[in-house]
């Protein structure tokens, strides 16, 4: 087990854990945000869909492919910054240009590089399950990395040690205040980089919301607040069998049923939520390789599909329904319908933003999209 770190002065609030792919990043990012109580923020998690398939491929990724990817992070950290968490950002940083990029979005912030052989970060990356970094990428990325060495606010880490002694050094390090001559240094290079993106309040969407007015408000309060509720009635029905069945022997069985028929709402009336804000699907990889003047029809396909899809599973639930009504759950004995009511009105729903989607590409001046999408990797 860890023990606590030595120093008792604040922490630096703010680091980048980076390296080559297998140095142990994340893993070591994950183990200084627990023992600083900062928020752990993968960068692997904020890459387009596009950036994980050319990796996934065996074609390392670009100083071009990485730019998008670095301004989401930088948004990220400002974010954090915003609501006074601190935070540790496991990010490969290779090239100096990206770490100064990053600098830029947060005056002050440190790096910590891991410093791994070829050997090491092969072996490790070779070891790792359901991941998409292929080893054949493992050459690439010693190829690109630009020593930290010489950069103020930077701790250079032997990571072929235990993962724990690697821990405790960062944050040991993170407690210790930066000459100032070097900080002075930091924040000059990041005064330096031009065009900071402002923090933004919303997320990045994997594609445009389908409508923004008052309509569109009035749903997602609908939607946030029934997703609360059901959330809630979930946690609070297991809580109250779990003490049930620890206090007096025998739970509530009912507690199970419903908090399960909870569940069922809960993903479809996340589905309907998600469409309206644009984050359930977004079909931009094979349009974004057509010229954009043939983007309006492909987007207009896939609107029609994804109408037809939802109209054919509304029906399907129409039919489940009108079983449903005969019959009982066995332990409750609520109707079946009630399970399936939220299939049908969420596919009602899907169908008909996909519509409103439809009319939407021929209606509007067609923006570029805000963001593409995180793929969660990790
Ligand atoms: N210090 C360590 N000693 C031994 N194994 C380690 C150490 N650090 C990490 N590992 C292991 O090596 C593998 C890669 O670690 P991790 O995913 O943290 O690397 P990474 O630098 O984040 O890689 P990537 O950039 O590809 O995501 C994991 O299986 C992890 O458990
Ligand atoms: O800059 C890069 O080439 C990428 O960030 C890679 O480092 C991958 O994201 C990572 O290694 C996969 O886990």
């Amino acid at each position: 087990m860890t023990s606590p770190v030595s120093t008792s002065a604040t922490p630096a609030q703010a680091i980048v854990i980076m390296g080559v792919s297998g140095s142990g990043k994340t893993e070591t990012s994950l183990g200084v945000a627990r023992r600083l109580g900062f928020r752990h923020i993968e960068a692997d998690h904020f890459h387009s869909a596009e950036n994980v398939v050319r990796m996934q491929a065996g074609t390392p990724l670009t100083d071009t492919d990485r730019i998008e990817w670095l301004d989401r992070l930088r948004l990220e950290m400002q974010k954090a910054v915003q609501d006074g968490t601190g935070f540790v950002l496991s990010c490969s940083a290779l090239r100096r240009s990206y770490r100064d990029r990053l600098r830029d979005a947060v005056p002050g912030l440190r790096f910590a590089h891991l410093s791994v052989d070829y050997e090491t970060a092969l072996q490790r990356v070779g070891e790792r399950a359901d991941h998409y970094m292929p080893t054949s990428l493992v050459k690439s990325q010693f190829d690109t990395l630009e020593s930290p060495k010489g950069e103020p606010g930077v701790l250079w880490v032997d990571a072929s040690k235990a993962c724990e002694a690697v821990v405790e050094e960062v944050c040991a390090w993170m407690h210790a205040p930066i000459p100032s001559s070097e900080m002075a240094a930091l924040i000059g290079l990041a005064s330096k980089m031009p065009d900071a993106p402002s923090p933004r309040k919303e997320p990045p969407l994997t594609s445009e919301p389908i409508y923004n007015n008052r309509m569109a408000q009035r749903f997602d309060t609908l939607t946030d607040s029934l997703m609360a509720v059901l959330m809630a009635f979930m946690v609070g029905a297991v809580f109250v069998n779990v003490v049930l069945r620890y206090a007096f022997g025998s739970g509530w069985a009912g507690a199970e049923e419903l908090s399960r028929l909870a569940f069922v709402w809960l993903i479809f009336v996340g589905v309907a939520s998600s469409m309206r804000r644009g984050e359930l699907m977004c079909f931009t990889l094979i349009r974004d390789k057509f010229p954009r003047i043939a983007h309006r029809l492909i987007d207009s396909v896939s609107a029609l599909l994804i109408a037809t899809g939802s109209g054919l599973s509304a029906w399907g639930a129409w039919y489940q329904m009108q079983f449903g009504w005969q019959n009982a759950s066995p332990v409750v004995g609520y109707p079946l319908a009630i399970a399936m009511l939220p299939v049908l009105v969420s596919m009602i729903a899907l169908a008909m933003l996909a519509l409103v989607q439809l009319i939407n590409t021929w209606r509007t001046e067609r923006a570029v999209p805000p963001a593409l999408a995180n793929v969660t990797a990790d």
